[in-house]
């Protein structure tokens, strides 16, 4: 493959750092713009330009897009916590799509053709029957979060509409695991993902775990999700390059099988061999009962399958990170 560069925005968080190393590995070149709000300079190794900044702002994106032709967009720069949008809806309905916004007129503006967003499953319910979301799906967003990411895919069909610019919205499900190789993982302060805080539980960094709710309509009580790991995340960004040369994209991004919060812990404690103490905690607002992507239409149209299906696998790798570096990137 021909060397491209590319613009990553959010490259020094979770799941752009697993994009940049996919990025890296296939040859390109890698500029990255991150505020490391969340983000962490040891996520982005030193091969890769990072730029401290906001992904909004213009001035900014004017000088990094005009230094050289950039190949496409990687905007994962957002805030992305269900329950934090429902506290504070304007971080997401404001903030969240300003700076998208912003992005996309300064990519036109520069004539990159090629955009691709971290959209969410968050813009869809919980299905009265449970059944796997394909892209067809009705949206009908669960909080400011999803419904943030929802008026960014609107942007972003306009941009195709009137200027050209192609984009994939990839719709992940929930981002889970760490890169095998064991370099980067997940780390956010403070911490309120399912799996990173049973592990912070199995290393003794917290008592218990709080499960958010036991009276959903389904098997066990406890929500279900579609965990999908982090690395086949990213390779379907790469993946999506080649779609973007004819048209635009949305893909649902998910391993298709859902497991409860349940599932999840006993997953865990499989894989860590030791018990994880839980609480019945109420239900945290703007959780969704179930949700699990039907991911044909990306595998049809680009090849893409996941690498790590299983759930204690995908454990595994992130368990391997963690126990590895117990205070994230920090230590
Ligand atoms: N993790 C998931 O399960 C999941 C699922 C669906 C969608 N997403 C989306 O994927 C993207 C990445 O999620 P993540 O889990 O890696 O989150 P993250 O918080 O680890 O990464 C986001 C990165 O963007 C940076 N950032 C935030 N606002 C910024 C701004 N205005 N300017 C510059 N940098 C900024 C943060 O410092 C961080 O490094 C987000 O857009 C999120 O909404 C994540
Ligand atoms: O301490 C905890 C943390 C989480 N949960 C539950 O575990 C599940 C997964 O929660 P979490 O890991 O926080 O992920 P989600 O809230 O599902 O959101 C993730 O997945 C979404 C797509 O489904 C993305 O859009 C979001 O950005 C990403 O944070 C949910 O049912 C939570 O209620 C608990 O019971 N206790």
């Amino acid at each position: 493959m021909n060397a491209k560069s590319f613009l990553v925005t959010g490259g020094a968080g979770y799941v752009g750092s697993h994009a940049v190393d996919a990025l890296l590995r296939a040859g390109h070149h890698v500029t990255v713009i991150d505020d490391l709000s969340q983000g962490h300079r040891g996520a982005v190794p030193a091969v890769a330009e990072l730029l401290v900044g906001d992904a909004g702002d213009r001035a900014l994106l004017a000088r990094v897009l005009a230094a050289r032709p950039f190949h496409a967009v990687m905007h994962f720069a957002a805030r992305s916590l269900v329950g934090e949008s429902m506290q504070k809806p304007h971080l997401y309905l404001r903030d969240n799509v300003q700076t998208a916004h912003n992005l996309i007129e300064e990519t036109v503006a520069a004539g990159v053709r090629r955009f691709v967003l971290s959209s969410t499953a968050n813009i869809f319910a919980s299905p009265p029957d449970g059944a796997a979301l394909g892209e067809e799906a009705p949206i009908a967003p669960g909080s400011p979060y999803g419904e943030g990411k929802h008026m960014v895919e609107r942007l972003l069909h306009w941009a195709d509409r009137c200027h050209g610019l192609r984009s994939a919205a990839l719709r992940y499900f929930n981002a889970a695991g760490a890169h095998p190789d064991g370099h980067i993982g997940e780390d956010h302060h403070p911490e309120t993902h399912l799996i990173p805080i049973v592990l912070e539980v199995a290393l003794g960094k917290r008592s218990h775990l709080d499960i958010y709710g036991d009276d959903y309509p389904t098997p066990d009580g406890t929500c279900i999700r579609d965990y999908v790991h982090v690395c086949d995340i990213a390779d379907a960004h790469l993946r999506v390059l080649d779609v973007l040369d004819d048209r635009s994209v949305r893909y649902n991004v998910g391993s298709g099988s859902g497991y409860s919060v349940r599932q999840v812990v006993e997953a865990a404690e499989k894989v860590i061999g030791r018990p994880i103490p839980v609480r019945m905690a109420p239900r945290r607002p703007g959780d969704p009962a179930v949700l699990v992507a039907d991911g044909n239409r990306l595998r049809a149209e680009t090849g893409w399958s996941p690498a790590l299906p299983g759930l204690e696998d995908i454990i595994a790798t992130a368990w391997a990170w963690r126990s590895r570096h117990p205070d994230g990137f920090g230590g």
